[in-house]
């Protein structure tokens, strides 16, 4: 079995009576690309901050490449790289200016730091760029210099913190790609979004809502696994009837995809497409079809108005 980098064991964040995070476990393979999908304010910063050592647990075990955090959040830190969900450089230094600054933190050797920065200048495409202001940078150069910062030390663990929230589709895919060569080389990576696109991307991921892990486990297995089955309705006045799928028991949720409703139905359902076409309401005209579930299913369906 991979060894696991990162291990964390009945965490849990208190601020007031708000529990940000309930009760994770959690396990993450050197090499992964380890995904946190969920909503605004379901405790994905907070879980990174504690597992990077910035943030004390209420309660819980944190074990990251072996050391015991918070404890041993000094000797780590040389071992991490955090790009932080705001822009974390500074927008009236140039582009050389920056990565000198982030290098400055860590001890290179004057010609070390060159070398690795020359490295990450070509790697990330900014060689044209150096004297720019960070500050005038597009999103997508901005979103690779933050990238090259926070990876100036080599890091064994790589968390990023909603990283494409600014970015066009094709930056996004490029910067996945980006990714994947340095899970290829060995770097683990945590990862935490609220789109659907980047969370299929991830190796394996976990579903968190109101601080809690919902489900865990490669996007594949957790479609798999997912407790309902997907069926697509065509046909007309879609809007009046996905008011009466709504009303109906065994129906987690209807969703209008286009022409089309998406419709979500509990698994102990023997023949979903049956169970459609034998509702009083249904019409003959109306396709019902079987398909495939996507996660964005696999999320309605452990979160929210999914868990009834
Ligand atoms: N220092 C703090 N003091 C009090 N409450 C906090 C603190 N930090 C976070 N919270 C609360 O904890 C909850 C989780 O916040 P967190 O920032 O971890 O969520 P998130 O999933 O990262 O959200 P987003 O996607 O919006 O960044 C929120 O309700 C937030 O208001």
């Amino acid at each position: 079995m991979t060894e696991s980098v990162i291990h964390a064991k009945g965490l849990v964040k208190q601020f007031g009576d708000l529990k940000a995070i309930d009760n994770l476990d959690l396990d993450v393979e050197q090499g992964q690309i380890y995904g946190f999908l969920g909503p605004n304010g379901c405790g994905k910063t907070t879980a990174i901050r504690m597992l990077t050592g910035l943030l004390k647990p209420t309660s819980g075990d944190i074990n990251v490449l072996g050391l015991s955090l918070p404890k041993d959040a000094e000797k780590l830190r040389t071992q991490l790289g955090y790009m932080t969900q705001k822009f974390s450089l500074y927008s009236d230094l140039t582009v050389l200016e920056n990565l000198k600054f982030m290098a400055a933190l860590y001890p290179f050797k004057k010609q070390q730091k060159q070398q690795r920065i020359d490295e990450l200048l070509h790697t990330y495409g900014l060689d044209q760029r150096v004297d720019q202001m960070a500050g005038s940078m597009s999103g997508g150069q901005r979103q690779r210099l933050a990238l090259a910062a926070a990876v100036i030390n080599k890091p064994k663990i790589l968390f990023l913190d909603e990283p494409t929230s600014a970015v066009d589709p094709q930056n996004r895919r490029d910067f996945w790609e980006t990714l994947f060569d340095l899970s290829n080389a060995g770097t683990t990576i945590l990862v935490t979004t609220h789109y659907m696109d980047e969370a299929e991307r991830c190796h394996r991921l976990a579903i968190l809502e109101s601080g809690i892990k919902r489900a865990d486990g490669s996007p594949k297995q957790l479609m798999t696994d997912m407790q309902a089955h997907v069926v697509e309705i065509a046909g007309a006045q879609t809007r009046e009837l996905k008011k009466q799928l709504a009303t109906i028991d065994h129906v987690i949720s209807a969703t209008q995809l286009g022409a089309q409703l998406r419709v979500l139905v509990k698994k102990d359902v023997q023949d979903p497409v049956e169970f459609i076409k034998q509702q009083s309401f249904c019409q003959d005209t109306w396709q019902v079809n079987s398909v495939r579930p996507s996660l964005e299913d696999v999320f309605v369906t452990c979160t929210g108005q999914g868990r009834q």
